[in-house]
């Protein structure tokens, strides 16, 4: 990035944060301002105190004077003493605050990216992780941005103390800043680079570490002995990122190093020099206090602005991230004027539609042409990665076709926002999600409209079959499934998760769809590929009867599971290579026939006598396994 584009990011970056913190703690803001002022300031006020009082000693005058001077002493030594407490505790309190409105801020924008291809990308992952990170505290923005602030002024005011004393001297202790100054930054730049570089490795890193204390990886680690190939490869990352801080660590302790040598340099020869001055009389014993106070506080001051400085610099580059991701246009083109999204009364039509995950990778969908038609169950098959779940996360408009388009009666579903879009849509994803929450909000959230609506939730689960599974758990519908939080009941004793098999979790998937039946479109991605044959043979009657008079798209490797389907699409090749009903598939003789012999083939014994009914009639058209 050239320099000129990086002062404006960092400059974005200062007025998005100082609004932020406005708007989430304006008046701690205000109040932390003010005790960094008043901080600022203590140091001087003791600094002419102390020589006052010095003074005083030598030439007396009426004894109040020095008792006024010892009572302001020990006023700004209190206010030393409170100032800084008050400042953490207001500096901590504007931290939580800006942290909730800057995290809640963060995700909302990400919520917007309405697509997948974003949380796909390692690029943006490192980014969001930055983002995040710096959203968790700017607080830490801001008190580097008052450390040196506050520093700025006691610089100020001990160098015009230092004037008094000795111009010259004054010139000499500012112009040794200057280089600190600029190696700071410098230092902080290459620092901020280096955190960004580090990022694919910490993402690695924390991969290993969260697949070593996982319970969902527990089970394989153990059976396979992979603990110490995770864990070599969990160290090797870290030592490289540990490399490229030592590194940074190095550079910074041989810099700042030089750096506090100069200052001891300078320091010392002011004080031989103040001294002798003292000796001979040219100066008080007051100016020799202020004097050693003043090259202390000028110093000091110079490093909490250099300090300050850098660290600021280096928060605001990284909060550079916050600000890209916030300002990240959207992931999919939306339409100026958005469409409207009519009930569903004809179907939805795949045109022409060709499709790859981006420029680099292969062709999934080479011109799909399909109709779903209202009303009817169109059941997808097809060899794995021959682009089911694809063509499902199309439909869902997750991703937009490369070439071709998606028509909702006629509607191109680009023209119409993406949420109404998914309003209409009700689903059971292949790789379906296992919230850790208890078994009602795990339910529920397929319509948070029944987040409040226990009998929905209920009739839900009941006709995917887990209602009496989950009646019979310690809490009922109440209970935590998951191992991972601890939950407070309405006793005192906290309350453990309990596990569900998979076939439960897959069960409780279902339910969450059915709690969408109504809506215009179901998807069903392998609805009951964990369950077992009666199970399976249930939730499928189940579905059937849901399933009547409505738009539904049914994907499943177990073809005697959507032989009933209106229609049947075979994707091959990236293309419909077969469609009709079962019974015109079937006579076709095509792949899908072939898959569909193959399979009843499992099911038959040779020897035995072959019983009637629907399996036995698709074993007559089977091929020899
Ligand atoms: N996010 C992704 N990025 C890149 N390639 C992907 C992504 N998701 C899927 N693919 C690739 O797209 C192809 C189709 O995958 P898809 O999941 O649609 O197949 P599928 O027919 O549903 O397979 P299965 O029957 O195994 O579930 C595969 O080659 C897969 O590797």
């Amino acid at each position: 990035m050239s320099a000129p584009a990086r002062r404006r990011g960092m400059a974005k970056a200062a007025a998005r944060i100082t609004a932020l913190v406005w708007r989430a703690a304006p008046v701690h803001l205000v109040a932390f301002l003010v005790v960094t002022l008043v901080a600022a300031v203590t140091p001087i006020a003791v600094a002419w105190f102390t020589k006052l009082a010095l003074d005083e000693l030598v030439t007396p005058g009426p004894v109040t004077v020095l008792i006024g001077l010892s009572a302001g002493l020990a006023a700004v030594g209190l206010l030393g003493a409170v100032v800084p407490q008050v400042g953490q505790y207001l500096r901590a309190e504007l931290d939580r605050r800006a942290k909730l409105l800057a995290k809640d801020e963060l995700f909302a924008a990400v919520e917007r990216f309405a697509g997948l291809a974003r949380f796909e990308d390692p690029v943006f992952l490192d980014r969001l992780r930055l983002a995040e990170q710096s959203a968790s505290s700017p607080g830490q923005l801001v008190e580097s941005a008052f450390a040196a602030g506050r520093a700025l002024v006691t610089l100020v005011g001990f160098v015009g103390s230092l004037a008094v004393v000795n111009p010259w001297f004054t010139a000499v202790v500012l112009a040794a800043a200057v280089p600190a100054f600029l190696l700071e930054l410098r230092l902080s730049h290459h620092r901020a680079a280096m955190i960004w570089r580090i990022g694919p490795a910490q993402r690695r890193e924390f991969f290993y570490t969260r697949l070593l204390g996982s319970v969902d990886s527990a089970k394989e680690i153990r059976l396979l002995g992979l603990g110490g190939f995770l864990r070599g490869r969990m160290n090797q990352e870290m030592r490289s990122t540990h490399a490229a801080l030592r590194r940074m660590d190095r550079r910074e302790l041989v810099a700042q190093g030089a750096l506090v040598v100069l200052a001891a340099v300078i320091s010392g020869g002011g004080l031989v020099w103040v001294l002798l001055a003292a000796r001979s009389g040219q100066v008080s014993i007051g100016d020799v206090a202020m004097f050693v106070a003043a090259v202390a506080g000028v110093q000091a001051s110079v490093d909490g602005v250099v300090g300050g400085a850098a660290r600021l610099h280096q928060h605001l580059l990284v909060f550079g991230h916050y600000t890209t991701v916030m300002g990240a246009g959207a992931d999919l083109p939306s339409p100026p004027v958005p469409a409207a999204l009519p009930p569903l009364r004809r179907g939805i039509e795949l045109r022409d539609v060709w499709f790859r995950y981006s420029d680099e990778h292969p062709w999934v969908l080479r011109g799909v042409d399909l109709f779903f038609p209202h009303g009817a169950t169109t059941a997808l098959v097809g060899h794995n990665g021959s682009g089911k779940s694809t063509l499902v996360k199309l439909l869902c408009r997750f991703y937009d076709p490369t070439r071709g388009s998606i028509h909702w009666d006629g509607v191109d579903i680009r023209d119409v926002p993406t949420a109404e879009l998914r309003d209409r849509i009700g689903a059971v994803f292949q790789d379906f999600m296992c919230y850790d929450f208890d078994a009602h909000d795990n339910i529920a959230v397929g319509d948070l409209t029944a987040l409040e609506d226990p009998v929905r939730v209920e009739a839900a689960a009941r006709r995917a079959g887990v209602h009496e599974a989950v009646a019979a758990l310690p809490l009922g519908y109440r209970t935590l499934l998951s191992r991972a939080f601890l939950t407070p009941t309405e006793g005192e004793e906290p309350q453990t998760g309990v596990v569900l098999s998979g076939g439960q979790w897959q069960r409780l998937a279902l339910a969450r769809a059915f709690l969408r039946s109504e809506r215009d479109l179901m998807i069903l991605d392998e609805p009951s590929a964990g369950l077992d044959a009666e199970a399976e043979h249930e939730v499928h009657s189940g579905l059937r009867r849901i399933r009547a008079g409505r738009t539904s798209l049914l994907i499943s490797h177990r073809l005697g599971t959507i032989r009933d389907a209106d229609r049947i699409a075979v994707l091959s090749g990236g293309v419909v290579a077969e469609q009709g009903a079962h019974a015109e598939l079937m006579a076709c003789d095509g792949v899908y026939a072939r898959l569909f012999g193959l399979q009843a083939s499992g099911y038959t014994d040779a020897h035995a006598p072959r019983p009637g009914g629907a399996l036995s009639g698709a074993v007559a058209v089977g091929r020899p396994s």
